[in-house]
């Protein structure tokens, strides 16, 4: 009998549990080469891991040596990541969309003894003269084997980096975010103990691999013993691409970023009458637009909805349940509290803990799931893992996540904004969420996004708006005189332009600055 559970220390211990209990129930669930969907059981993702651990073994590989993993979500790209896991590599996942340039930085910022590319991922030689390994269904081989490096470590322990993911950051250049097992396990057993995800889910998960929101989806399926369903760019080209794929693979439940749902609803809502299969939807990454969101709900009649929050340095923080139905009057969403064994805090500028409702302050996180700092860079960790503010003696850090949120009288929070980008217009603070639904009552506005650009030394406000196909030219003057109704002065948009559609980041959120840019360029 093991005193100790292994499976509580490590990811690939953990992941692989279902194997020894079911070991023929299916852990993924792809299209194959052909494009039919095949089923990959936990015991064929066990075998999986074994071959690239054998293959890995002998290149004689530390505990702590990086492996940078680029590969589309897949069977192969999971079993790759739970044998770096098994081996104590920690591993920095990268999607094969990932612009040359950015990854040049990130491998020379980590310095991995290993760049493991999936099969089908090409990508043009890099001016990188590092080690590579190629990997797929049939194996792993290694095109330039690393020099051997002495092994100063026995064991793999709880405390040691599982992976570490770069996050575009808001600002300026890419953090390195180092999450430990014991954080990522710890996190994935609360979220699966409250009930997000059963044995029986089949979760689609449509985010890439180098946001956390996919590593999210392999864990909270394989930890409870479900089906992962990764979804390629290919089938989400198209909504009916999308709601065909969903459907044909039994999806249960999908995890997407709000922009994931925007082209189906725009173009063709009634084609997710379709997933009647679909009990449930976790968004997360920005706020969902209620417009939006309300339109999902009437499609996905019954499916529960769940606005998942958080940031990267802890994965998440809360998963909220979406009011059913989600009333008219609603002008924002909660952000709920946070999930079993955590807790955020607010705290007002000078350091006081809010309590009462209605008063913003910034959402500080104390929780055993938090990361272990940024990759290199103890200075920005020092800035966001702070001494508890309650009582600094302890020497406890709490995340200081940036997030401004305000309690309503039920004790729940509702996200207001990021702290840094609460830009002031003549001294007011403006809520863009605000701004945007607003616009998004306008008749042909189908989605909208609102963004403060500097304007001789103050900032303006300036939106942009898609529009539903069959709309006629766009009206602006009538657009901004509905705004100059429904908004006071400071929170009116100066301009409003149509465009083709939001743009979004690599993640699927919307792109902010280039929004920034098309608004104030286009015609
Ligand atoms: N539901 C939200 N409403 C409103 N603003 C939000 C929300 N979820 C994030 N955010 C914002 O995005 C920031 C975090 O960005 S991030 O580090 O890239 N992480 C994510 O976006 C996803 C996150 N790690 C995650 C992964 C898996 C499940 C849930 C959440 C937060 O600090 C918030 O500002």
């Amino acid at each position: 009998m093991e005193l100790h559970d292994p499976t509580a220390d490590n990811l690939c211990q953990y992941l692989l549990a279902p194997a020894a209990r079911t070991p023929d129930k299916a852990a993924v669930v792809e299209p194959d080469e052909t494009g039919t969907l095949t089923e990959v059981s936990y015991r064929q993702l066990a075998a999986l891991v074994d071959e690239y651990t054998r293959a890995l073994e002998p290149l004689g590989l530390d505990v702590g040596d990086r492996v940078v993993v680029e590969a589309h979500s897949s069977a192969a790209a999971v079993a790759m990541l739970l044998a770096c896991s098994k081996l104590g590599l920690p591993f920095v996942p990268v999607s094969p969309q990932t612009p040359d340039n950015r990854l040049l930085a990130i491998l020379r910022s980590v310095e991995p003894a290993l760049h493991a590319r999936a099969d089908g991922a090409d990508r043009r030689d890099l001016p990188w003269a590092g080690d590579t390994a190629r990997f797929g269904r049939s194996g792993l081989t290694t095109e330039h084997p690393p020099a051997p490096r002495t092994r100063r470590r026995r064991r793999v322990l709880a405390v040691d980096t599982a992976y570490i993911i770069f996050t575009s950051g808001s600002t300026g250049r890419p953090k390195g975010v180092v999450m430990s097992h014991r954080a990522i396990v710890t996190f994935l057993r609360a979220v699966i103990a409250d009930g997000l995800v059963g044995d029986t889910d089949r979760v689609a998960s449509t985010s890439p691999l180098q946001f956390d929101f996919a590593l999210f989806g392999i864990g909270v399926a394989l930890g409870s013993g479900a089906t992962l369903v990764p979804v390629g760019r290919e089938n989400l080209d198209s909504p009916r691409r999308m709601v065909n794929f969903l459907r044909d693979a039994g999806v249960t439940q999908v995890h997407g970023v709000p922009s994931l749902w925007r082209p189906v609803l725009r173009h063709d809502p009634e084609l997710l009458k379709r997933l009647d299969k679909v009990r449930s939807v976790v968004f997360a990454g920005e706020s969902f637009p209620l417009a939006e969101l309300r339109r999902l709900q009437e499609m996905l009649a019954g499916a529960r909805l769940v606005n998942g929050y958080g940031a990267t340095e802890s994965m998440a923080a809360s998963f909220t349940d979406v009011p059913d139905p989600l009333s008219a009057e609603q002008r924002s969403l909660s952000i709920g509290r946070a999930h079993s064994g955590a807790e955020m805090t607010l705290v007002d500028t000078s350091g006081r803990v809010v309590t009462r409702p209605g008063v913003v302050g910034e959402i500080h996180l104390r929780s055993p799931s938090l990361f272990s700092g940024y990759w290199d860079d103890p200075q920005a960790t020092a800035q966001v893992l702070v001494p508890d503010p309650l009582d600094p003696r302890h020497g406890q850090v709490v995340l200081r996540t940036g997030d401004l949120a305000y309690l309503d009288e039920r004790n729940e929070l509702y996200f207001v904004g990021r702290a840094d980008s609460q830009v002031q217009i003549r001294g007011n603070r403006v809520e863009l969420g605000d701004v945007e639904s607003v616009l998004a009552q306008l008749p042909a506005v189908t989605s909208a996004a609102a963004t403060i650009v500097p304007r001789g030394g103050d900032h303006v406000l300036m939106a942009g708006v898609v529009l539903d196909d069959a709309a006629a030219p766009f009206d602006e003057d009538a657009a901004l005189d509905f705004c100059a109704q429904e908004l006071s002065a400071y929170m009116r948009p100066r301009r409003i332009r149509p465009l083709a559609d939001l743009p979004l980041t690599e993640n699927g959120k919307v792109d902010r600055v280039l929004l920034a840019r098309l608004v104030t360029t286009a015609v």
